[in-house]
């Protein structure tokens, strides 16, 4: 086999005699090939590989070619996490990294494959790989032993217009990087070429790199061209990006450029709307949950900050979290926060042949499709965008990284943009971003309409489900009873405060589903190595130790029971382990007992021979939503309403767990009360549900309608609905 032909032709002398070339000592390099932990220990070491590609691409997660040094020694080379390739066909990849190409591979890792035990070169961070001219001052004196030439290697275009023509070839093929790649070769031999620098802009638009789309097309408009069709989609192009980098101000003074045109007006238009989202915090939250309902879908709205800050917490732990700068009311809006980054199954359809699964080390968990996508798609995002490489800079990225830099970062003077679509603007840590993602990230699950259709949770631990890095709710800190309750419209988070809060409480969010036994929360919050104290473990803790046992034991048994009789004395069982002590009355929450009422509830639904049957529902129904914090201040089902107030429930305290279920088991309420005739309880009940989704959701009743229309119609009591509200 020719040693350029394939890697597996390599020999052992080879590796060895390129590993001291790279600087190692001999007997280092020797040991190296036998011992793995050894080649480990080479990591990171602060040397740079000069290669030239040799070989087509193949690619599984990483990229991977075949590179000779000078010496004409040959390896492969796997590049991991290059941004547009994870998905990228065999073409695409290997119009990225052709045949011929030069490369020098910074601190190279020097490793044994899993899979075929052939030694590789593997890139991590892709700002590691530098790509260089065949005619670069750095390669003066280097002699190629193979030949100044790699056959088979393609030909380079030599002007500008076969350049652009090649570049507006790529774009039609959607291959926006190999576009702008191609329009960037044509400007080095051409930098006034107005219309490959404008191509350029639109490419890096559909790529996401905005603050460079925005350079390329302000630059175009700087050069003062005559062309007005020029003109136009210059103003459009920088409209365009500068809202997409959240400048509304600037949008707005661009798009006066062309005060006539209707296009550009628009951004105008929406630039203002997005700023007065930003400083008010009022959105038209049916239109958006309108928007959300696409799949992978990302609101056009824009971020918020509320009445919050990130500071340290007091007391022995100095970690920092988010606070309330202000008494804040039950359900008001805190923030409204765009991903960073997100990823879907659907944006990457995996092969039916494929099985991906990745293990974290970090977490103790596996990652499917998505939560592997994330780091490419958060790398992609920094390539352009030294902004978000500082706040990924100022994260906590688990105890293995360095600490994380103060937050919030200071203002950046002027983001720098793109020289080459090739090179990141700023070094891709790797490392970093993982440790980032392992402990930051969030799974956005986009509301959708409510239903009373239960989905089964059973195969939801083998399904890919997406995945997202967000900037301010990475800093809120975990309670299993938390202060805020966050929703996802689409891609965007939306986070209200789920209780009262005094001026300097902590904003707390759950990371993982409270409504867990303890021990099985303690366990998933070990992966984050701390052990959550808030009231609900105080409480938990507090309890008999036989207690968390007999409670799971009795919840197994209530799911067979057949009678109301059964069901009731099992669900009596379950509410004596909860000890009646100091912790559990400051918690006022207990979750497993809400849902044994629950389910106690559907039994008498089941059955429902008489009317006692309907009140032992409504009374279990009632209790579920007690168990979860709702104080009911009228409990009764029939007879005058005595109460003073419109609501038959303390609007000072809301649900702590199961929200949307809970708004569910009151559209019962509502259902079995007009269905015994007790129109004024169903009306003010259904003003419960949708007091409910307000603070928890927001949006207020036309929000709460929208979603809810399909049950309260299932229900029938949609009448009472557009009575009541
Ligand atoms: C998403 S970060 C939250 C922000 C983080 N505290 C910071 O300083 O950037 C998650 C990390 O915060 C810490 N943390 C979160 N909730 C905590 C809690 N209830 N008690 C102690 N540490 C907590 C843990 O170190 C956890 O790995």
């Amino acid at each position: 086999m020719s040693r350029q032909s394939s890697p597996s032709g390599f020999d052992a002398s080879g590796i060895i005699d390129m590993m001291s070339r790279m600087g190692l000592p001999h007997d280092l390099t020797e040991n190296a090939l036998q011992n793995p932990t050894l080649l480990q220990q080479l990591m990171a070491m602060g040397y740079f590989f000069l290669c030239r590609i040799i070989s087509i691409t193949t690619r599984l997660i990483a990229v991977s070619v075949a590179v000779e040094d000078p010496h004409g020694d040959v390896t492969k080379l796997a590049i991991y996490n290059y941004p547009c390739t994870l998905d990228a066909s065999p073409e695409e990849t290997d119009e990225l990294f052709p045949i011929g190409t030069i490369l020098a591979i910074r601190e190279p890792t020097y490793k044994l494959a899993a899979g075929d035990g052939v030694p590789m070169i593997r890139v991590d961070s892709p700002s590691d790989i530098v790509f260089i001219s065949a005619k670069s001052r750095f390669l003066q004196g280097v002699r190629w032993a193979t030949g100044d030439v790699v056959q088979s290697a393609p030909s380079r275009p030599t002007s500008v217009e076969t350049w652009k023509n090649r570049g507006v070839k790529e774009f039609k093929a959607k291959k926006w990087l190999l576009a702008s790649i191609c329009f960037t070769e044509g400007l080095k031999l051409d930098p006034n070429h107005q219309v490959s620098r404008l191509n350029r802009s639109e490419a890096y638009l559909r790529l996401g790199w905005f603050i460079s789309a925005l350079r390329d097309a302000e630059d175009v408009l700087k050069a003062h061209i005559l062309d007005e069709s020029l003109y136009r989609k210059a103003v459009f192009r920088a409209a365009k990006a500068s809202y997409n980098i959240d400048d509304y101000s600037r949008t707005t003074e661009i798009a006066a450029l062309q005060p006539e045109d209707i296009e550009c007006s628009q951004w105008a238009v929406k630039a203002r709307r997005r700023a007065r989202e930003k400083s008010t915090g009022e959105y038209d939250w049916c239109s958006v949950f309108q928007d959300s309902q696409k799949p992978a879908s990302l609101p056009d709205i824009a971020n918020y900050c509320g009445p919050i800050e990130v500071k340290t917490r007091g007391g022995t732990n100095a970690v920092r979290g988010v606070f309330v700068t202000r008494d804040v009311k039950i359900g008001e809006l805190l923030m409204v926060a765009k991903p960073i980054a997100s990823s879907h199954p659907s944006e990457s359809p995996r092969d039916d042949n494929e099985m991906f699964m990745s293990f974290n080390f970090l977490t103790k968990m596996t990652s499917l499709r998505s939560g592997y996508m994330l780091i490419t798609k958060v790398v992609q995002r920094i390539w352009d965008d030294s902004s978000i490489a500082a706040t990924i800079n100022s994260m906590y990225a688990g105890p293995d990284c360095a600490e994380p830099l103060p937050y919030p970062i200071p203002l950046a003077s002027d983001a720098s943009a793109l020289n080459n679509p090739q090179k990141p603007v700023v070094d891709i840590d790797i490392n970093r971003i993982e440790g980032v993602i392992s402990m930051n990230s969030f799974r956005p699950q986009s509301l959708g309409f409510g239903t009373f259709s239960k989905t089964s949770n059973a195969s939801h631990d083998i399904e890919d489900t997406p995945s997202g890095l967000y900037e301010l709710p990475s800093f809120c800190n975990h309670a299993c009873l938390s202060t805020a309750a966050r929703a996802f419209f689409g891609d965007v988070m939306v986070i209200h405060a789920s209780q009262s809060l005094r001026k300097g409480d902590e904003v707390t969010l759950e990371y993982c589903d409270g409504t867990l036994p303890l021990k099985q929360r303690d366990k998933y919050l070990s992966n984050w190595r701390f052990t959550c104290d808030c009231l609900l473990c105080a409480a938990d803790r507090a309890d008999d130790r036989s207690a968390a046992t007999l409670r799971s034991r009795l919840r197994v048994e209530l799911s067979s029971a057949t009678t109301i009789r059964q069901a009731e004395d099992i669900v009596s069982n379950i509410e004596k382990t909860y000890t009646d002590h100091a912790e559990r009355r400051r918690c006022k929450s207990k979750p497993e007992l809400s849902l044994a009422y629950h389910v106690l509830s559907n039994i008498c639904w089941r059955i429902r021979q008489d009317i006692r049957c309907v009140r032992l529902a409504i009374k279990a129904d009632m209790n579920s939503l007690e168990a979860v914090g709702i104080i009911i201040t009228d409990r009764s089902i029939s007879g005058r309403v005595k109460r003073q107030s419109t609501l038959p429930i303390d609007t000072r305290r809301g649900p702590t767990h199961f929200r949307d279920p809970c708004i569910m088991t009151v559209i019962q309420i509502v259902f079995v009360f007009e269905s015994i005739g007790e129109k004024t309880r169903a009306r003010d009940w259904m003003k419960v549900a949708a007091w409910i989704s307000n603070i928890c959701i927001g949006g207020g009743n036309a929000l709460f309608m929208m979603r809810f229309t399909s049950v309260m119609q299932e229900q029938k009591v949609m009448h009472v609905a557009e009575d009541a509200l």
